[in-house]
Parts: C-alpha cells; sequence; structure tokens
C-alpha cells in the first residue's frame, strides 16, 4: 500500500472505532450491558430483529436475547422480551438456516411477516406511476419493507430495533439506507466480521452459522448473491484492512473509494451546515 492510503486507512480505522485484537469476552460483555442499559434508560421493554438466518443476525439476536434474559432476572419483569422477526420474501430457500439461528438464540417470541405482498404492491405502485424499478432497485425495497415490518412491530410492543451493521459493512456502506441501515442500536458496531465469528464461536454457535457465506439475498435474479462478489472485494481483504494490516494495493483502493462514496450513508441526512461531503 502506498503511504496515502495507510494514511486513509488509519483514519478510516479511528472513526469506526476498530481494535487490531479483541478479547472476545470483554467485547460480549459489553455488548450486552450497551443493549440492557440503552432499554433501562429509555424505559423501552423489548428488542426487535430480524433474523436471516445469516452471521450478523445470529449474533445480534444471541446478545439481545442474553441481555433480556439477564434484565428479567434482576428485575423479575418478564416484559423484557427479545422479537425474532422472519421476514422472508416469499418462500427463502436457506429458511432452515434461519430456523435454526432462532433456535440456537432461543427466541422469547417469534413473528413471521411475509414481506412479498407488500414489496411486490410497491414495486408495482411505482411502475404504473411510469417509473422503472430495476431488481437491483427492487432488492433494497425488499430491505426498506423489512424495516417497517420491524418498526410495526416495536412500535406496537415498547420495542427498540436492533441493527446487525458492523465495521466490515460500515467501511464499505453495504446496506440499504434506511432499509437494514435504519434501527435503533446497532450492537455490533465496531466489531470486524471475522470478530464478529469469535463471539459466535465462544458463544457455542452452530458452525454453520458463522461459516456461512454472508449474503443480503435482495435480487431476484442472482439469489443469494455473495457479499464478496457483489463488493469486489473479501471479507478476508476487508478485515485486515480494518485490523491494520498493509493489503495489498487493488483492494485498499476498492475498500476506501467505496468508504468515500457511502459517506453519506454514515450520516444524518445532509443539511446546509455539513461539510463532510466537500471533502471528496
Ligand atoms: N447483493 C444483493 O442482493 C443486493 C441487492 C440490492 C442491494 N444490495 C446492496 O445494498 C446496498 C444498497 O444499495 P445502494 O447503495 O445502491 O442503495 P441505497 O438506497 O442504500 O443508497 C442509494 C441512495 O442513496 C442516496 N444517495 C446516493 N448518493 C448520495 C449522496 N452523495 N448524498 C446523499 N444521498 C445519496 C440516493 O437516494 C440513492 O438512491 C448496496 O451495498 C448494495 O450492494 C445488495
Ligand atoms: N430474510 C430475512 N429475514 C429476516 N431478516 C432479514 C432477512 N434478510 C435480511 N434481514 C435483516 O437485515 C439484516 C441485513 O442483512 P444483510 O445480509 O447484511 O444484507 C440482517 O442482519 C437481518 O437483520
Ligand atoms: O446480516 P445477516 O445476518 O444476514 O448476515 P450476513 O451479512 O453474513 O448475510
Ligand atoms: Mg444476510
Amino acid at each position: 500500500m502506498q503511504l496515502a492510503q495507510r494514511q486513509q486507512q488509519e483514519k478510516i480505522i479511528a472513526a469506526l472505532r476498530v481494535q487490531p485484537k479483541i478479547d472476545p469476552q470483554a467485547e460480549l460483555r459489553r455488548s450486552i450491558d450497551f443493549i440492557k442499559k440503552y432499554v433501562k434508560a429509555t424505559g423501552m421493554q423489548t428488542t426487535v430483529l430480524g433474523i436471516s438466518g445469516g452471521q450478523d443476525s445470529t449474533l445480534t439476536g444471541k446478545l439481545a436475547q442474553l441481555a433480556m434474559n439477564e434484565l428479567r432476572q434482576e428485575t423479575y419483569s418478564t416484559a423484557y422480551q427479545f422479537i425474532a422477526v422472519r421476514l422472508p420474501y416469499g418462500e427463502q430457500a436457506d429458511e432452515s438456516d434461519a430456523m435454526a439461528a432462532i433456535e440456537y438464540i432461543g427466541a422469547d417470541q417469534v413473528v413471521r411477516i411475509d414481506i412479498k405482498p407488500a414489496t411486490d404492491a410497491a414495486v408495482a405502485a411505482v411502475t404504473a406511476s411510469g417509473a422503472t424499478v430495476s431488481d437491483f432497485n427492487k432488492g433494497n425495497i425488499k430491505a426498506r419493507q423489512r424495516m417497517i415490518s420491524q418498526y410495526a412491530i416495536a412500535g406496537a410492543q415498547r420495542g427498540l430495533v436492533l441493527g446487525t451493521d458492523h465495521a466490515a459493512e460500515a467501511v464499505t456502506g453495504f446496506y440499504t439506507k434506511f432499509g437494514d441501515g435504519a434501527c435503533d442500536l446497532t450492537p455490533l458496531w465496531r466489531l470486524d466480521k471475522r470478530q464478529g465469528k469469535e463471539l459466535l464461536q465462544m458463544l457455542a454457535a452452530p458452525e454453520r452459522l458463522y461459516k456461512k457465506i454472508p449474503t443480503a439475498d435482495l435480487e431476484d435474479q442472482r439469489p443469494a448473491l455473495p457479499d464478496e462478489a457483489a463488493l469486489g472485494v473479501t471479507y478476508q481483504e476487508i478485515d485486515d484492512f480494518l485490523e491494520g494490516h498493509d493489503i495489498a494495493e487493488r483492494p485498499a483502493a476498492i475498500i476506501e473509494n467505496l468508504y468515500q462514496r457511502t459517506a453519506h450513508k454514515r450520516h444524518a441526512p445532509v443539511t446546509v451546515f455539513d461539510t463532510f461531503w466537500k471533502t471528496r
């Protein structure tokens, strides 16, 4: 990597608060305590999260369930509950992984909402207006439909919606703005993908859930497209970059370019007072 790339790498690591090495036990406790304190401070009672069958929602769901268990024990109130939400678009090919994740988490409540009718209705209404909706853009509508469903559940049950964003997704902006990017708290934020795996291993998760190929699985025409194929860079390269290693120039340039291009996603909506977008 060139000097300018190294300097940019250091800035990104500092901005995303990634540590080169973690103590998994300490990070586990940190996230659980964060969820507990936030729930208590806000007077809310439940935590709500879509469970896809992938690594990130398995880990975030497990942390939330452990936090709710502790809150129940400490307060003698059964009101504290974790609500796992299944949000398939019609039939989900890897449904068995999602169910394995829910079983592993031991979720207090499980809610299932098929997002297909609402997604298809939105696509039809937009198309009827004369606008086109690409398969890619429809994928983002699916992610936003999942957000709507989770907020509906949270609104009905004094809930907070959890997000699964972590450093390896935040750095590339690999999430739908106001879709899976919209949530109330992100317990994994600061961890990269392999650090998340370390936590799941420590929590004795089934191997299939943390060894699974990461996918947003949003497109009809390219089902289960691996994130790494969509991004053009591997999670190993992203994690190495975030942990401060000297990676090859090509993946470093891809990561830095994605970081710049997606800066708007890591900020609240732009106002006349914002200047971050002028620095490119
Ligand atoms: N692999 C899949 O199955 C799949 C499918 C769809 C989306 N995705 C992923 O989900 C993510 C979402 O895609 P996306 O980023 O194209 O859509 P997005 O909706 O998250 O973000 C794009 C939108 O952000 C706004 N925007 C763009 N540049 C801006 C700027 N400089 N300032 C302020 N606002 C700006 C615009 O409204 C634009 O439509 C991507 O990472 C994508 O790869 C994956
Ligand atoms: N099929 C799904 N069911 C429930 N929740 C889902 C589903 N797909 C995605 N989610 C939620 O969105 C985030 C982000 O997923 P990515 O794979 O990172 O795009 C995921 O953690 C679930 O909470
Ligand atoms: O967000 P998830 O749970 O779908 O994990 P992944 O990003 O690894 O698909
Ligand atoms: Mg996924």
